[in-house]
């Protein structure tokens, strides 16, 4: 027995694999985690593990891992891929297998992988994954001859299909009651050179040729589709439209849902003032808990919608070809092809975008789109542009179709993404001007119709995701802005709202100075410190403090007050401040933690707080001088 195994009894199986053969489709199969899957490569970025009781009633630890073609690892994702392979990441030990997962449909890159992960010694097992699809398509492959020529034991699996992991489960478990395996590696392994790689490739297609026989009428549908949405021109037409669909869905779709919740509410507010005896806790429920939680958890409805079109996309396999699109027009930016889906994630949120650059290999290219990242406009920012939209843009119909208020929208979001092509090519001139951007290579996957269950459940965890963040970050701010905004309690016999003796109205009317410039009036700048926890706090702040400001008899809602005490001028000014400002601690850690520098998460909030103040500004005094102050 070795010693991982009379240490710990626990197995430790690795998957390795090509990108998007279905590794974390596997992995969440096996251990039944809730992993993000999606049709493009690159969507696992560090390495997660489950656990995993075989029929027998072993326990197995499941390592999933980042797609790659080769141990010759060239970006972040890649390398954590070859460490954990070889034995060679920090605090973990070396796998006992590695689960080789293919993609059934599409051998090639993955026979030489598995030749390469041969010269690691290590023992291995060959998955066959999407053999369901194979199937479908008519590709016959004969395991048994593809096993031999390979000196590698193979299995076949559907990840994603009732019972599709049932042989290699079977499997796993024996393989997991073995004694004798030797989790060793060669230690004169190194790492593959161009030379190694092409022989590689060639006794793949050798071993292909002898066990694998392709159907006369290969699959045409992703042919003919990429036809149109690969064309230069329709390509790109189509997409643009596909999106301004999308903002014109976030706005409309969710009208009715957002209406009711906010119906919701005001009922509860009702509640409250009706059963709770006017004081202290009844302030705190209507205008700290209500107002203020109640203000962010309407705007659900327009970030599922938002989500269900990511979704939808990414599980499609459009997401890969809207970056094929897009790479010219990078190009030109000075942004590398591979920076388009980081990109289009940090739509969702600029986390998850930032992590997502780790499959970029070349350093710059991979700084300049963390640097830019936040510009793409986050779901977080939904609820503060709706809410000033709403309350200040007449809906009218623009050339007979499309709204004034989804143009607005729209606008806003073009605002970010030309913005964050503008800087990145500034940071190119300024700090690379010499690098040559490297070609772009991207696999196309095929494309896949979404399956209804995993579509839901991707919603299911984002309504989880923002329901925990109204709950505990937003919460915690609400409390927080309703204890400023209600202390100290006004001297007896005060005739002035109470707010204006507390500490809310203190520290924000010493904040106002720097802000009165752009034309923000001291409840903004109250709100937008606590917004630094996260954006929305911003709406929830406002909602609390014009609420405890309004007094008892204020019922009107947030957006009619903003209506009521801000001009046309400031409601633009802040909306082009929320174009730009760094208003998202988290984001700042992550670009931390991601660079592995503090300079580079200074720079992105300088340079983010300067074109705030400096679009908030030319804004306001444009919108004035058109008589809009
Ligand atoms: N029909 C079918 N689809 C599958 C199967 N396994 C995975 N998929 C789909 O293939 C796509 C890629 O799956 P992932 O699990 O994200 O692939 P991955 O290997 O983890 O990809 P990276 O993390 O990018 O390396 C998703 O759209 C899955 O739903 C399968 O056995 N059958
Ligand atoms: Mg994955």
């Amino acid at each position: 027995m070795t010693a991982v195994v009379a240490g710990t009894g626990i197995r430790r199986f690795a998957l390795i694999g090509t990108p998007n053969s279905g590794k974390t489709a596997l992995f969440n199969a096996l251990t039944g985690s809730r992993q993000k899957v999606a049709n493009y490569p690159g969507v696992t970025v560090e390495r997660k593990t489950g656990a995993l009781t075989t029929p027998s009633g072993r326990s197995v630890n499941i390592v999933d891992l980042p797609g790659t073609y080769s141990l010759r690892a060239r970006s972040p994702d890649e390398e954590v891929t070859r460490d954990v392979v070889l034995g060679r990441f920090k605090a973990e030990e070396a796998p006992d297998l590695l689960l080789c997962v293919a993609d059934a449909t599409n051998l090639r890159l993955s026979l030489r992988l598995i030749l390469e992960l041969k010269r690691v010694g290590r023992p291995l097992l060959l998955v066959l994954n999407m053999i369901d699809i194979a199937k479908r398509r008519g590709v016959e492959i004969d395991t048994d001859l593809l096993s031999r020529e390979l000196g590698v034991p193979v299995v076949t699996a559907a990840a994603v299909r009732r019972g599709g992991t049932e042989d290699l489960l079977s499997r796993l478990d024996a393989i997991a009651s073995l004694e004798g395996l030797q989790p060793s590696s060669d230690p004169n392994w190194h790492a593959p050179t161009t030379g190694d790689l092409r022989a590689g490739q060639r006794e793949a297609d050798r071993i292909i040729k002898l066990a694998v026989k392709h159907p006369a009428k290969p699959d045409t549908l992703t042919t003919r589709l990429d036809a149109v949405l690969l064309h230069p021109v329709f390509g790109l037409i189509f997409l643009l439209v596909l999106l301004f669909v999308m903002f014109q869905a976030v706005f409309t779709w969710a009208q009715p849902l957002m209406d009711l919740i906010e119906a919701g509410f005001d009922g509860l507010g009702g509640l409250v003032q009706a059963y709770v005896p006017d004081g202290l806790l009844q302030s705190f429920l209507k205008d700290g808990v209500i107002s203020g939680v109640g203000s962010v958890l309407v705007f659900l409805p327009q970030i599922l919608i938002l989500f269900l079109f990511i979704l939808l996309l990414e599980d499609l396999g459009y997401m890969a070809r809207a970056a094929f699109l897009m790479d010219r027009i990078m190009g030109g930016a000075g942004l590398h092809g591979r920076a388009f889906i980081p990109l289009l994630s940090s739509f969702a949120c600029a986390i998850p975008g930032i992590m997502a650059t780790r499959v970029i290999d070349n350093p710059r290219d991979r700084l300049t789109t963390i640097l830019v990242a936040p510009l793409m406009t986050c779901s977080a920012r939904i609820p503060v542009y709706t809410l000033i939209i709403a309350a200040f843009i007449p809906n009218k119909p623009v050339l007979g179709f499309f709204g004034l208020q989804g143009l607005v929208m729209f606008g806003l979001y073009a605002a970010g993404i030309v913005s964050a092509l503008a800087v990145s090519a500034i940071a190119k001139f300024v700090f690379w001007r010499d690098d040559p951007t490297p070609p772009f290579m991207l696999e196309l996957p095929d494309y896949k119709l979404p399956r209804p269950r995993s579509v839901v459940m991707g919603l299911y965890m984002r309504a989880k995701m923002f329901l925990t963040r109204a709950g505990t970050t937003i919460f915690s701010m609400m409390v927080l802005i309703w204890f400023l905004a209600s202390f100290p309690r006004p001297p007896a016999g005060a005739t002035d709202p109470a707010i204006d003796y507390s500490l809310a109205s203190i520290i924000g009317h010493a904040i106002e100075p720097l802000l009165a410039p752009i034309g923000f009036n001291w409840q903004i700048a109250v709100a937008l410190i606590p917004g630094m926890a996260a954006r929305e706090v911003a709406v929830a702040a406002l909602g609390t403090v014009y609420s405890i400001e309004g007094g008892k008899e204020a019922a009107e809602q947030i957006g009619q007050a903003l209506a009521n005490k801000w001009t046309l001028a400031t409601a633009l000014a802040m909306l082009a401040w929320y174009v730009f400002a760094p208003q998202c601690a988290s984001t700042l850690a992550v670009i931390k933690r991601e660079t592995a520098s503090w300079k580079w998460m200074w720079v992105t909030f300088f340079y983010m707080l300067a074109l705030a103040y400096l679009a908030a500004f030319a804004t306001y005094h444009v919108a004035v001088a058109f008589g809009a102050g």
